[in-house]
């Protein structure tokens, strides 16, 4: 660290924590639209500092709040598919009446800034709404540096918003007050990057603020800002809101955030207690105990103490005692294969070196098959399976994927519902000389559909907690399973005769794809 990181440092660590100024935090809660009354409070999580408490008991799968964020970017590289003012995407797959999209309806019509030539808008109305609320002043800025990253951009709009009172003065306290770690991002190989860009940024906007203003500013964007994450998935930008900022982390969180638009919802995926401390996930809390705490160390700055993670390490190490690191680093080098993945085709290939990295902890080569991050590359190859059309070892790859990831809660587990479905739907619709493979262990078209009927059962009730039933993804699933039941004249899922079928069913696919038994899904 280099003396002008010091300054830094010493002139940002004067936070004063949110829930000193109750006033403030009223104002703040009621820029945002809540279903049920909230609190800003200390975190009852030791170390965490300011939280976000409800104060009524909420069920499972009700909304808790939304917001329209203070800033939202778009990702870099999906800037012409992504509107940079409603979030409507060229490349979604919900039809704005809530169904799926087909090949025959047009897609939004991207058109580009005549000035940036950089921020797209879907519409005339869009862009003017844009260029009033903030594009005016970054234009020629984004034009001069079109690839800065989306949370440097995000540092730019508010830095103009701020320049142009477009900021309620209480706004701008609460930004100010919330966990920049300054200090922490100034340790980490990126430091001369952050202190760059920052001073770069207030050379551009000439803001009044000073150097250190700045840089507080951009180390809490880079703290607090979330993935724009519609229902039906893939990260499609950046966002920060003050609000939803305040929930801390937990490895077994009980809300769920995501994006419908620009707009921003908060959904328990468990039963809240008036008083209880609202928590979401910084991570993919399907990855390992081991590869989450690297992210929140190096990402947040912290160690998780929660009880998932706690009883995932022992179980670690009491199963492969003195092979913790290695594990962790094995881990790590599964996890750059799937990121890898999406432009490797050659499955064999992906599977020797699965096989590779798993001697390193292994002797026998063979990962357990319910480790992460195996189930989630098998969900990855699945989906690579089925893009090549090898729709039987898609199926095999997804159930034992999606079979024996640990969670069947919340946002990931329906998209990988979702998208199993879609696999079995297409085997389901094979002509029968092809599904009927010459393989007697494989269920039988008839005992197919019970499988997709009674999936698609669950997927509606899952998107519906998750999601919400207004959201156009659970509509467009909602649908689709109507669809499903008008084409086949089989018993509905609801019914004992079909509960029967459906058990008989599931039992043999998941005896064929090699998955336990006591994985299999039971309707509710
Ligand atoms: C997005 S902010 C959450 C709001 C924050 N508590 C505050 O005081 O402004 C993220 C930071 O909160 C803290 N935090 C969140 N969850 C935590 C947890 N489970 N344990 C310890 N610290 C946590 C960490 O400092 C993290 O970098």
């Amino acid at each position: 660290m280099n003396q002008d990181s010091n300054i830094y440092i010493e002139s940002a660590s004067s936070r004063v924590a949110l829930y000193e100024d109750q006033t403030l935090c009223t104002q703040l809660l009621k820029t945002i639209t809540v279903a049920t009354p909230l609190q800003i409070l200390p975190s009852k999580i030791p170390g965490a500092g300011v939280g976000l408490f409800i104060t009524k008991n909420i069920e499972d799968g009700e909304e808790i709040f939304r917001s329209e964020p203070l800033v939202n970017c778009v990702m870099n590289g999906m800037q012409s598919l992504v509107c940079d003012y409603c979030y409507c995407s060229r490349e979604g797959v919900i039809h704005p009446s809530g169904r799926f999209r087909t090949t025959e309806d047009t897609m939004p019509d991207m058109k580009a800034c005549g000035g940036c030539k950089f921020c797209y808008y879907c519409s005339k109305a869009c862009q003017k709404k844009a260029w009033k609320r903030y594009h005016k002043y970054e234009c020629v800025m984004f034009s001069e540096a079109p690839n800065m990253h989306p949370r440097t951009r995000a540092l730019y709009r508010l830095l103009n918003m701020n320049k142009n009172e477009l900021l309620s003065n209480e706004l701008w306290v609460a930004l100010n007050g919330l966990q920049p770690h300054v200090k922490e991002h100034l340790s980490t190989a990126n430091a001369e990057l952050v202190i760059g860009a920052s001073q770069f940024a207030r050379a551009r906007t000439d803001t009044d603020l000073s150097i250190s203003e700045v840089l507080s500013l951009y180390c809490t964007l880079l703290t607090n800002s979330l993935c724009i994450f519609p229902a039906e998935g893939k990260t499609i930008g950046t966002s920060l809101d003050i609000v939803a900022s305040l929930m801390n982390h937990s490895c077994d969180p009980n809300a769920f955030v995501f994006f419908e638009g620009s707009s921003l919802r908060v959904r328990s995926i468990r039963k809240l207690l008036s008083g209880d401390e609202i928590t979401q996930s910084y991570t993919d809390v399907d990855m390992d105990a081991l590869i989450r705490q690297q992210v929140l160390k190096s990402d947040f700055f912290f160690a998780c103490h929660c009880n998932r993670c706690e009883k995932q390490i022992r179980t670690h190490e009491e199963r492969f005692p003195g092979k913790i690191d290695q594990l962790e680093r094995s881990q790590q080098q599964l996890i750059q294969l799937i990121n890898e993945a999406v432009c490797l085709t050659d499955v064999n290939k992906i599977e020797a070196d699965v096989r590779n990295i798993a001697t390193q902890v292994f002797p026998d080569g063979n990962w357990p098959d319910d480790l992460e991050p195996l189930p989630s590359l098998r969900i990855r190859l699945a989906g690579i399976l089925k893009a090549q059309g090898r729709l039987i070892d898609a199926l095999k790859q997804g159930i034992r994927g999606c079979m024996l990831s640990e969670r069947r809660i919340g946002g990931t587990w329906v998209r990988n519902l979702f998208d199993l479905l879609q696999i079995i739907a297409r085997v389901v619709s094979l002509p029968k000389q092809t599904t009927s493979i010459p393989d007697p262990d494989f269920p039988n078209q008839d005992q197919m559909w019970h499988i997709l009927h009674g999936y698609l059962h669950e997927l509606v009730l899952g998107a519906t907690k998750t999601f919400g039933s207004g959201t156009g993804y659970t509509k467009a699933i909602k649908g689709w399973y109507s669809d499903c039941l008008r084409s086949d004249n089989a018993p509905e899922p609801g019914t004992k005769a079909f509960a029967k079928r459906f058990k008989k069913a599931q039992s043999k696919l998941l005896l064929w794809a090699g998955v336990d038994e006591n994985r299999a899904i039971v309707l509710t």
